[in-house]
C-alpha cells in the first residue's frame, strides 16, 4: 500500500516527516497579527467598510492566492505521463462545467456546495500539511482524521456563520442572485436555527476531535493540533469575515501548502517526462513563467465566461461587493475540481501528496 493511499484512507496514523518549517510559522503568525490588528481596531472604535474590506478579500483571493492555485497543479503534473495530464483537464473542465450548470438549475445547493467546497479544501488540505509536517500521531483512527479534517476546514464557514450572521446571509443572497435573485428568501426563515445547529455542531466536533485526539496518545502533534484549531476558530471569531475569508487562503491555506511541498521535498513520484527539463536555468525559468502564465489565461477565460454568461454576475451589489460575491462563486466553480481531480480522482499522487 502505498503512502498516499494510508494518508487518504488514514487507517495508520503518520509520524511527523520533518519538524515545522517556517511556512507554518509564517502562516500561524499571519493569523495572529490579522487577530490582534482586528483586536486594535475595535478597541480604538474603528470599524472598515464593507467596501474596504471586499477590496481586501479581492487583493488576498485574486492576486495572492490564485497564482498558488495554479502552482498546485503544476507540481502534480510536472512530471505525469502526457495522457494522464490531459485526461485531468478533461475532468477538470467537466466538473467547472457540471458545476455551473448546478449553479444554474439550482442556486441555493450551488451556494451549498460551493461552502462545502471551501470546507473540504481547508479541511483536507490542511490535514495534509499536518501528515508533513508534525505528524498525525493522535488520528490513528479513519473517522478521526475525516472528523479533523471537518473540524479545520469548517471553521472558516461554521463560525463565521455564529460571529457575523448579518454579512453573511448578505453575500449569501448576492451569491444566489448571480443566479436567480431572491432565490435564497424562502429559506431565510430557518437562518437563525441554521445558524445555531452549524455553529453548536462545529463546536461540539472541535472538542469531540481535541478530547479523542488527547485520549488517544496525545503528544506533540496532538499539542500542534489543538492549538492550530483553537487559533482558527478564534480568528474567525474576531475578523470579519469577508477580510477573514479572503486572508485566510493565501496567508494559511496555501502557505501552509508550500510548506508541505517543502517538507516533502523531492519525492513526488515520476512516471512521465519532466516539463521543466532544461539544462540552462533561464529555459527552466521561462517554461515555469509559460506553463503558469497559460494556467492563468485558462483560468480568466472561464472567469470572463462566467461573467459573461451568468444573468446577475455582480448579484446587484456594488462592484466590489458583488466582486467579492463573483469571485467566490467562481473560485469554488474551479476549486471543486481541484479537490475532487487534484486530490480525490488522483490515488498516486495529487495535490496534497504526501509520500
Ligand atoms: C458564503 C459566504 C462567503 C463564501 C465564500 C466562499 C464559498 C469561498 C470559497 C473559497 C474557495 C473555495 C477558495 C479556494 O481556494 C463569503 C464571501 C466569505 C462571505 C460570507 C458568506
Amino acid at each position: 500500500m502505498s503512502g498516499k493511499t494510508l494518508t487518504r484512507l488514514g487507517h495508520r496514523s503518520l509520524p511527523a516527516l520533518t519538524g515545522d518549517n517556517r511556512f507554518l510559522t509564517v502562516s500561524r503568525v499571519g493569523l495572529v497579527a490579522v487577530c490582534l490588528a482586528f483586536l486594535g481596531l475595535r478597541a480604538a472604535g474603528v470599524s472598515l467598510s464593507l467596501s474596504t474590506q471586499a477590496g481586501i478579500y479581492l487583493f488576498g483571493m485574486v492576486a495572492l492566492n490564485l497564482p498558488h492555485g495554479g502552482y498546485e497543479h503544476f507540481a502534480n503534473l510536472r512530471r505525469r505521463e502526457l495522457d494522464f495530464r490531459w485526461r485531468y483537464l478533461g475532468c477538470y473542465l467537466g466538473l467547472v462545467g457540471a458545476f455551473v450548470a448546478l449553479f444554474v438549475v439550482a442556486p441555493v445547493a450551488g451556494l451549498a456546495l460551493a461552502i462545502g467546497v471551501a470546507v473540504a479544501k481547508g479541511g483536507f488540505g490542511g490535514l495534509a500539511v499536518l501528515d508533513a509536517t508534525s505528524g498525525t500521531d493522535h488520528l490513528p483512527a479513519r473517522w478521526q482524521r475525516a472528523l479533523a479534517a471537518l473540524v479545520r476546514g469548517g471553521a472558516v464557514m461554521a463560525v463565521p456563520l455564529v460571529a457575523w450572521p448579518g454579512v453573511f446571509q448578505t453575500f449569501s443572497h448576492h451569491m444566489v442572485a448571480i443566479f436567480d435573485p431572491g432565490a435564497l428568501l424562502p429559506y431565510t426563515p430557518y437562518f437563525e436555527t441554521t445558524r445555531w445547529v452549524v455553529g453548536g455542531g462545529w463546536l461540539a466536533a472541535a472538542l469531540a476531535h481535541v478530547g479523542v485526539g488527547f485520549r488517544r496518545g496525545g503528544g506533540r502533534s496532538w499539542l500542534v493540533d489543538a492549538a492550530e484549531t483553537a487559533l482558527l476558530g478564534a480568528y474567525f471569531v474576531v475578523v470579519p469575515v469577508v477580510v477573514a475569508v479572503g486572508l485566510y487562503f493565501p496567508l494559511w491555506y496555501s502557505t501552509r501548502q508550500v510548506g508541505r511541498d517543502v517538507a516533502i521535498d523531492a519525492a513526488r513520484g515520476t512516471g512521465g517526462p519532466d516539463v521543466l527539463d532544461f539544462e540552462e536555468p533561464q529555459r527552466v525559468a521561462l517554461a515555469a513563467w509559460g506553463l503558469l502564465m497559460a494556467g492563468a489565461v485558462l483560468t480568466f477565460l472561464l472567469a470572463g465566461l462566467l461573467y459573461r454568461f451568468a444573468p446577475n454576475p455582480l448579484g446587484s451589489a456594488s462592484p466590489l461587493v458583488g466582486g467579492v460575491a463573483f469571485w467566490s462563486v467562481f473560485v469554488s466553480i474551479v476549486a471543486l475540481p481541484h479537490v475532487v481531480v487534484g486530490d480525490w480522482l488522483d490515488r498516486r499522487q495529487g495535490i496534497w501528496f504526501v509520500p
